[in-house]
Formats: structure tokens, sequence, C-alpha cells
């Protein structure tokens, strides 16, 4: 399942339909908004239903928009919160929910004529690509639908010769075999990093500009660590002694930041499923991260928008030595990923991550402290990408003095995950 799932996210969806027919001049009006969390998949229903009924659609960037944010009240709606800037994102849990109020429209008839059917399969794969829908659920419910041959021909997955994928206009190569040897050594040792920069685009500068841009308008804010509190609840808490930075989470889709979004989905689809074949490729215990589990089977976070853009903003802040997924307060994130996007770094601007542990002993690279434990620094230069175990290894950002960008994805196991993953 894994595996094809992971073909499926290769699937470059932009070739596979027509370019959208121009803007509409007057786009249909949105329905209510939902008022609780029982009436939000009516909701959905009802806006998917006003965009494909409508007798001026709107074009696939403004349907996808309101989509986006019938989806994103859902967790408004359930947290009682006020609708504002920070509460637009879409998390991973509420994909589901969009593909399920497509099957449910689709079942409804909605696609019985065949052009009904291309407008449906159009904005089904407009959300796929917009990340509102995952690609495998969007091109299984594509596969039920009455498409026209010339359509349904073009929704077959994309032979293995395919020209790599095109990122929103950026030409990003896949840069498969330096990804597969990340995920070697990962599996292999619990850490990995990048030799060249990666992906190999003007993504990455493009990208960088975008954060630096986000943290002149103030949209990124402090960080919070978790903490075991009194009858051993976890609460969150800012603790800027302990973790200096300021952060923003994106989703994919973010329309502020078009090259983070598409570095996001670079993440999400490419190292996700060279992650996930590795790992399903691995003998028993041949996965250090695996633990007495005989597989680690990896998912997105379901509860985290996809990647957390992070600046230490210079004045020394600094992350002490933690481990991201502490048994002591526990969740299922399995492998950090660290994409760096510091164009001019230089070492005196400081802010290294520092990895320790005794694989990190055979590193070529390794250094010992004071008291002869091993460890190995990662200079956060544009375009490095660090892996390692979130559930195992120990790390630290040094303090930093010149404002140090990077975007972070967290992978988590899956829901069947076997037991024993987190024991050494
Ligand atoms: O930015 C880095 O190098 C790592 C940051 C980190 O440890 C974290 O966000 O948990
Ligand atoms: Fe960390």
């Amino acid at each position: 399942m894994a595996n094809a799932c992971a073909s499926h996210s290769r699937t470059d969806w932009r070739r596979v339909l027509p370019a959208s027919p121009p803007a509409p001049s007057a786009p249909p009006p949105l329905p209510p908004p939902p008022s609780d969390a029982r009436s939000i998949p009516h909701a959905l229903d009802d806006t998917l239903r006003s965009l494909l009924l409508s007798p001026h659609p709107p074009d696939d960037a403004t349907a996808t928009l309101r989509l986006r944010s019938a989806l994103a009240s859902f967790e408004v709606v359930r947290k009682g919160l006020h609708p504002s800037a920070d509460d637009r994102g879409v998390r991973p849990i509420h994909l589901p929910l969009l593909a399920a109020s497509f099957a449910r429209v689709a079942a409804g008839g909605a696609h019985a004529a065949p052009p009904a059917a291309a407008r449906l399969a159009r904005l089904l794969l407009a959300c796929a690509r917009a990340f509102l829908v995952e690609f495998h659920a969007a091109r299984a419910l594509c596969l039920t639908l009455a498409l026209p041959p010339p359509l349904l021909a073009a929704l077959h997955p994309s032979p293995p010769s395919d020209p790599p994928l095109a990122v929103d206009g950026f030409a990003a190569t896949a840069d498969g075999a330096e990804l597969r040897r990340l995920a070697a050594c990962l599996l292999r040792s619990g850490v990995g990093c990048s030799a060249a920069p990666l992906p190999h685009s003007p993504l990455l500068a493009a990208a960088e500009a975008e954060a630096r841009a986000l943290l002149a308008a103030g949209g990124l804010r402090p960080s919070v660590v978790k903490r075991r509190g009194a009858a051993r609840q976890v609460r969150r808490c800012e603790d800027p002694q302990r973790r200096g930075d300021v952060v923003r989470w994106l989703d994919g889709a973010d329309a502020d930041a078009p090259a983070l979004s598409a570095l996001t989905q670079w993440l999400r689809n490419e190292l996700m499923a060279t992650l996930r074949e590795a790992c399903a490729a691995a003998p028993p215990r041949h996965n250090s991260g695996a633990g007495r589990a005989p597989v680690l089977l990896l998912e997105p976070s379901r509860n985290l928008p996809l990647a957390m853009l992070a600046c230490y903003p210079a004045g020394g802040t600094r992350f002490h030595r933690h481990v991201d997924n502490d048994p002591s307060t526990p969740d299922t994130r399995a492998v950090t990923a660290v994409l760096y996007l510091n164009g001019g770094w230089e070492p005196s601007d400081g802010g290294c991550l520092r990895i320790y542990g005794a694989p990190i002993a055979d590193h070529p690279k390794a250094q010992r402290t004071a008291a002869a434990e091993p460890y190995l620094e990662v200079e956060p230069r544009l375009g490095t990408l660090a892996l390692f175990w979130a559930h195992r290894v120990e790390h630290e950002v040094l303090p930093a003095y010149a404002p140090r960008f990077a975007l972070s994805m967290w992978m988590c196991v899956a829901a069947d995950q076997p037991e024993g993953w987190m024991d050494s």
C-alpha cells in the first residue's frame, strides 16, 4: 500500500489535464459557513456542489481557495476559535473530509453528464495539487467516474521515464539518488545529511527570500515547547531560554509563500516517498528507527500542518539539547527532516545543528566533547537537508548570531504501525 501511494504521489498531475478555462466574470456566491463541527460535512458538500453546478464555474485557483477556507473552518469550529490568520491552515487530518465530500457529491449524481464528470475530476485534481485531497484518494475516485476516454487515459500514472517534476513553474530535478543515499544513512545510523544543495533548484533561493520577507512582515510567532505538568498532563508553553526561534506553520498551499509551499510539497512527495520505500524494503532489524517493531510505516503528521518554517533571529538564540519525540511526552513523530535556507551562511553566524549519539562516532566528520561524547555538526547552509530519528536522536541548535532559517517536516508512524518502534 505504501508503495502504491508513493508512486501515485510522484505523478505530475499538472500535466494530466488541460489548463483551466478563463476566470468567469461572476463567481457563484459562497454558501453560509458551518455553525458547528457536525454541519461541516454538509457545508463542504454545499460548497462543492455550488462550485460544480454553477453556470459560471470559477477558475481552479478560486475554487480551491473556497474549498480550502471551508476545510480550514473545521479546525476553527472544532476548537471554538474565532477565524484568524493563524487558524486558516489545513491539517492533513482534514484531507479525508474533502475526499469524502467529493465521493458523496459524485455518488449524488452531480457528475452524471460527461462534462460534469470532467469538471468534477478537474476540481478534484486541482484540490490534490493544492494539497486539499491526497493524490491517491483523488485518483481512486477519478477512476470510479464515467470520464471521457481521453481524460481517463490521461489519469494513468506516469511511466518511470517521465521528465522530472515541475513544481509550480520551477524546474526541480527529482534528486532521487541523493535522497536514496540519505534514506539509507538514516536507516543505518539514525542520521543523514546531504552533500550538495537539495533540491537542485532556484526554489531554494526564492524560498529563502520569502522566509526573510515573512519575518520582516511579522509573520512568524514565538515557538512553544512541551512540558509535563501536574497530574502528568502535557502543557505547551513558550520558553525562550530553552528554545528561541519564531515559527510559522505551512501546509503546502500557502498563497503568500509559493516557493516555500513548493518545497513543502517536494518534502511531502519526494522525500516521503523515498523514506517509505526505504523503510518498506529494509529487512526486519535493519532499520535503526524501527526499535523492536518488524517495520516502520511512515505517513505525514495528522495533527500538525505539513511543515514548520523557523527562524532563530540572531542574538545568540538557540534550542537546547533535546529529542523531538521525547519518550516522556510521546507522540507519533519518527523522522525529523530539516532543510536549511541560509544562502550567505558564514561560520561566524553560528547556529549549527549539533547531533549527538553513538553512531555519530563512525562519521568521518565526528568530533568529541570534553567528556569524549561523539557529536556531528551540520552547517545550516542553503539546501542542506538533515534527517534524523525524531524519537531517538539528541540534538541542539547552537547559538545563532545572524537570522537563521530552516523548513522542517516531521514524518510520523501510520495508524497501523506495529508496536515496539519507540523501544531501543
Ligand atoms: O533547525 C534545526 O536545525 C533543528 C531545530 C530543532 O531541533 C527543532 O525544531 O526541533
Ligand atoms: Fe529538534
